[in-house]
Formats: structure tokens, sequence, C-alpha cells
């Protein structure tokens, strides 16, 4: 943060012989140095001595133990071990990331969108797993994300800093890449805060700078405060981000929590289905089985088995010293954790900056936080509105599988899609599926002209190696014809689930059955080979589609007006969007059907609404209605039924994302 200030003196530590300085955080200075044995360079973070009272010792040790439970992970760095020098100061012995960190590079590279997309991914799973253990990171943007030597992102700084106890002035969060709910005058947050940072570092990325930040123009603390509160998110100036990741990114930043993905694990979902359109490989996301029953993650080397693709590596050179200073200069500090199991919470309240500093930019806390002590599970969350759940996570197959439901505009109307992708790899109980790749997608589009129907089942074999336990599944890189522009995942929880073998065998035959034609791929087992690809042709009107991807001029992130049944956002950049309908509410009646209501925002003459059911796994038929209220049938056994209501325009123009809801 100042770096401005001298560094401090490396402390002698036995074992290990100090090299250079690597960089200068707000609260530590981070060394490099040679470990004797085993020999290795590694990093070493020295808190500065400014605040090392016991509350502070104490946070920091916890602090480094939730860390080294999350360094298994990939695409966090890997703690090895923490003491007090003998010069009192505490630090901590990392992983030393050699390469050029991405806050370095962002703004002096164009990252390929591909790079962008799988270390999006990456880093996406990287939060998740730790929000799966309880902990918010709540400082992700492109400087807290390290390059290891195999050029994995890896992300670093898990609030460490924001441990040191209630003796710490409360700073930390880096306005330029925080959510509004963080920068407002209570700020409060939960997993979507992270969602949002990741999507402003993700943007950051592709933009070369920060989101609000306007080139030419004046950026202080304030300027970027009032933008990240107000202003609509501005475009990505390239033509070769696809507006089906724009919208992904602007839905991660929506300025209403509600309205982002509710989990990271979403968010990492939806990249991979804009990977897929790009007929890109499609990077796995690294939350093995393991994870998810003991909070554990997969490690580096079964990741790169079980994925479709393994991050290229960086340029070489070694790590900067130093941070840049536009980056450090704004930031706020908290830390909190999170009912892993249920409600999110923000745990430690971080006062809103009540000065700037003219000269650094830096916001200036007014109050304390409390120190976390570790992987705590906070009581409470902020009172008077409802926290999300922490979606459930996905349970991966030992063999792989994965599963997803989506839901995406279309051309001049409304498409949705059903891109279902999984990966098969040694089933251990059976021993059967190995190196079966199996990929399919499923789009139905209603285009003003009329319906379009396609579906596409690739068959590639040989594409993808069997996936060891834990990892998740992916499809092949090949076997893939037409791809949904946009995508949105649907509701988390519907996204990946792990049937037994036996279930996923039949579930197989089942989709195939569903999904093919001619029946023949109903007919598949799960240990045959199959040496052909076959693709089938998604039928999408062209006019439209390029029609939709012209069209497109909006607003960025979501207004103040919203309503939280919706879950879209209705913003796409550069687009002229239809928004979706609100107050959607479902009631159950008791004779085993709900009736569902919704307004319509923003009526015009001869709009309409085509609704669904949401269904995990299930392709259910749209219907449009010229009314705002449906009667539906509930599932057979279920007390619940959820659908999905888009408003669509006598032009054929369609929301961006529906609004979704549940019967209660
Ligand atoms: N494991 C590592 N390998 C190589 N360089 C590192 C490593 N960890 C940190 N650094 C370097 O040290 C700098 C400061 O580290 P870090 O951001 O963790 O400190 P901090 O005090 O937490 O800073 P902040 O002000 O962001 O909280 C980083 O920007 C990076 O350049």
């Amino acid at each position: 943060m100042s770096a401005r200030r001298q560094p401090s003196i490396p402390p002698k530590i036995p074992g290990f012989e100090y090299v250079r300085l690597l960089g200068m955080g707000g609260f530590a200075d981070v060394f490099e140095y040679r470990q004797e044995l085993p020999r290795r360079s590694v990093a070493v973070k020295v808190l500065l001595s400014g605040s090392l009272d016991q509350d502070a010792r104490e946070a920091f040790f916890a602090e480094a133990n939730v860390m080294a439970q999350l360094s298994h992970h990939p695409s966090i760095v890997t703690v090895y071990h923490a003491d007090i020098a003998s010069d009192g100061r505490p630090y901590l012995v990392m992983e030393y990331c050699s390469r050029p960190g991405f806050g370095t590079r962002y703004r002096m590279e164009r990252f390929t969108v591909a790079e962008v997309l799988r270390t999006g991914i990456r880093v996406a799973s990287a939060v998740e797993a730790a929000h799966h253990l309880g902990i918010l990171h709540r400082d992700i943007k492109p400087a807290n994300i390290l390059a290891t030597d195999f050029g994995w992102p890896a992300l670093t700084d898990f609030g460490i800093a924001a441990t040191l106890g209630s003796s710490m002035a409360a700073t930390g969060m880096s306005i330029p890449w925080s959510a509004p709910e963080l920068l407002a005058e209570h700020p409060a947050g939960d997993a979507r805060g992270d969602v949002y940072s990741l999507g402003a570092t993700i943007y950051s990325l592709l933009a070369g700078r920060s989101p609000f930040e306007i080139p030419g123009k004046s950026n202080t603390p304030a300027d970027l405060l009032s933008r990240i509160e107000r202003s609509p998110l501005p475009r990505i100036e390239r033509e070769d981000v696809p507006a089906g990741l724009a919208a992904v990114l602007a839905r991660a930043m929506s300025k209403d929590p509600d309205r982002r993905f509710l989990s990271a694990l979403a968010f990492a979902h939806a990249l991979q289905t804009v990977e897929r359109s790009m007929q890109l490989p499609v990077t796995s996301i690294d939350l093995s089985q393991d994870s998810l029953s003991d909070l554990g993650v997969s490690r580096p080397d079964a990741a790169a088995e079980g994925s479709a693709s393994f991050a290229p590596p960086a340029p070489g050179g070694s790590a900067a010293a130093g941070e840049q200073p536009a980056d450090q200069a704004t930031r706020l500090r908290p830390v909190v954790s999170i009912d892993p199991l249920g409600s999110a919470v923000a745990a430690a309240a971080v006062q809103r900056a009540a000065e700037f500093d003219d000269n650094a930019t830096r916001l200036r806390p007014v109050t304390t936080i409390n120190a976390q002590t570790g992987p705590v599970r906070p009581s409470s969350g902020r009172p008077g509105r409802p926290t999300p759940p922490v979606p459930p996570a996905p349970e991966v197959a030992q063999g792989g599988y994965e599963q997803g439901w989506y839901a995406q505009p279309g051309p001049q109307g409304y498409a949705q899609g059903y891109p279902q992708s999984q990966g098969y790899g040694q089933d251990p109980a059976t021993q059967q599926g190995q190196q079966q790749v199996y990929a399919q997608e499923q789009l139905q589009g209603y285009p003003a002209q009329g319906y379009a129907q396609g579906y596409q089942q690739g068959y590639p074999p040989q594409q993808g190696p069997p996936q060891p336990g834990g990892q998740t599944g992916y499809p092949g890189q090949t076997g893939y014809a037409g791809q949904p522009t946009q995508a949105y995942p649907g509701q988390p929880g519907q996204q990946a689930f792990m049937p037994s073998p036996d279930e996923r065998r039949s579930r197989n035959y089942r989709q195939s059955q569903v999904q093919s034609n001619d029946g023949d791929a109903g007919r598949r087992s799960a240990g045959r080979t199959i040496a052909i690809v076959v693709s089938a042709v998604v039928v999408l009107s062209a006019l439209g589609l390029i029609a939709y991807l012209t069209l497109g001029r909006d607003a960025g992130s979501a207004g103040p007006d919203v309503d939280p049944t919706a879950t879209s956002t209705p913003s796409l950049i550069g687009g002229d969007t239809v928004p979706a309908p609100t107050k959607l509410a479902g009631t159950n009646l008791g004779d085993g059907t709900a009736r569902f209501t919704w307004t319509n925002p923003d009526a015009f003459e001869g709009d309409e609404f085509l609704w669904q059911v949401v269904a995990a796994g299930e392709t259910t038929r749209a219907e449009k209605i010229d009314k705002t209220s449906v009667v539906v049938d509930l599932p057979q056994g279920a007390d619940v039924v959820c659908i999905e209501v888009s408003l669509v325009r006598s032009d054929g123009r369609a929301s961006s994302t529906p609004a979704q809801g549940c019967s209660q």
C-alpha cells in the first residue's frame, strides 16, 4: 500500500537465506529466501512491526492455518510454514511465484480472451474452495493473482493483514474491484461480493484497466466510488470479446447482489459456457469430491490430468518488486467468514471510508474491525436483509460428471440452451467408462420468425484422458457444432450433481434417449467406445443471430430499481435490452398446482411472456402467453415448482435473462 515507504529489514530465519525483496504490501513485506532443506526458493511474507500485539499474532497464525488448508488448491498460493522471527515479527513461508503476477501484467499486456477465461475459471474455483471453507477473500484483484512456475494463476493474500486485530484500522478493500455494497455507508457483503470482485478482475484483464477507470479522466477514489455505485458498466472496447462474455461479466458485476451469480461456482460455469461457445477447450473447475466432503481440494497434478486444458506458461521473468501504486492506493481491508453450510453472512463490518487523501487516493477507515481467528462460522448475517444461502456445491463424480442448465437470449428473441457436458473417466466402482468423453448441447430457439431447434452431440472417445477421482467432467474438445452465444447458469444447486454409478449410467441413457433423434445414442453403454464424432447441426436463425449480436447497446449493470425475484441482469454491455419481468411470485394452490404472477416493468403493445418450468437436468418446453400469470402443475411428489419468465417484445426481442422464482 505504502509504495513510498522503505522496505523493512528482512529477518534472520534459521534454515533460510535472504535473497531479495519481492514486493511491499500495505501490511507486510515479501522477500525471496532460499530454503536450505529442501532446497528451493520461497517467498516469505513478514508483517510490519507496526501492529504486533497479541491479538495480531493470534489472528495472523489463525489465518495462516486457514490459508494452509486452502493452499492445496492448484490456484491458491501454497503456504509451507509460519513462525515468529527472532525480532518478533510473524512471517509466513509460501510458494515462490516466479512469474509476473497479473497485477503487473494486465496494464502492460493484452491477454487473449482464452487466457482470461481460463484464468477466470481457475480463480473462480479457488474462490469457491475458499467459500466452502467459510472464508471470503474480499480483495480479489489482479495484483492478488500471482503466477506459479507453471503458469497457473495463484490467488493470494487471503486477508492475513485483515486479521491483524481490533487494534488495526480497517483498511483493505481495493476500491476499483469492490462491490458497491462494500463501499456503502453500512457495508456488508457475502460471497457475492467476491463474485463481483472476480468479475471486475476478469474485466480488468480484458480491458487493461479497472472497470470504472476512464482513461484521460479523473480517477480519484471518489470518482471511482461514485461510478461503481451509479454508473453503468462501461463497454469493453475489444472486438474479440464476445457478447456472451460481456453479459456474464455484467451479471457478475451487477450493482444489486441479488442479480449476480450466487456463487463463484455458478460464475465459473458461465465462463465455461463462454469457452464452449467460442469452441475453446473447457477449463476444469478444480473442486474435487474431497473438497466437498472435507474441504480439501484437488492437487495441481490431478487437475492437469482432469483438465481439458492446461494453462500455457506465462512469459518468463521474475516478479517485479512492488505494486501498481494506483491499485494499492485505494483499499479497505475486511476479512469475513461465511457459513459454509448455510447462509452467507457478513461477519466483519468495515466502515465506509470517510475521507480521501488527495495525493494517495487512499480510502481512510473510520473504525476498526475485529480480527477473525480462523475459519470461523459467524452466527449472524446482516440484519434486515436476507442473505442468500451459499449454494450447495456440486458433487462431482469420481469419474467426472458435470451437467449444466443454461438459458440465454437468442437471436431476435429467446433461446434456451441446455449445454450439458459430461466427462467420463474411469469409474472406480465399475472400472467402466474409461476414456469416454461425451459432450452435447441442445438449443431451442424462439426467434421472431419461428421456431428453431437443434442439438448436437459429439462422441470423441479418444479425446479425453481418464479422470482419476475427484475431477470434474469436461467435454471433449471436438464434437461441437454451434454454441449458444450467451449463457447464464441456472439456479445454483441445479448445475451439477453426482449420481451413483448406476444412476449415472441410467441418466446417460435417458439423456441420450431424449436427445437423440434416432434413438441410437440411447443404446450406448458406459464402457463402449465409439470411434466416430457425430455432430448435428444447430438450427438457429443466422439472420437473427447476427441481429442479436449487433443489437446490443445497453447500460451496464443493474439499475437501482430492482426486483429481488429477478435473478437476471437487465443489462448487456452495449445492448438495448428488454428488462426481465419483475415481482415474480408463486403460490401453491394446494391442489397440485401453483399460480405465478409477475409484472411487466416496461410495457409495450404486443408484449408477451415466455415461461417455462426450471428443473435441473431436464428439458422443459417454454410457452408464450400474453397474461402476467400462469398456473403450473407441481412436479410429481414435489411441493415446489420453479419457473422462469422472460418478457418478449412484438419484434421478437426478449429479456436478456429471465426472471426466476419458485412457488411457496
Ligand atoms: N508467493 C509470492 N511469490 C512471489 N511474489 C510474491 C508472493 N507473495 C507476494 N509477492 C509479492 O509481494 C507483493 C506484496 O504481497 P502481498 O500483496 O501479499 O502483501 P500485503 O501486505 O498483503 O499487500 P496488500 O497491501 O495487497 O495487502 C505482491 O504484490 C507480490 O509482488
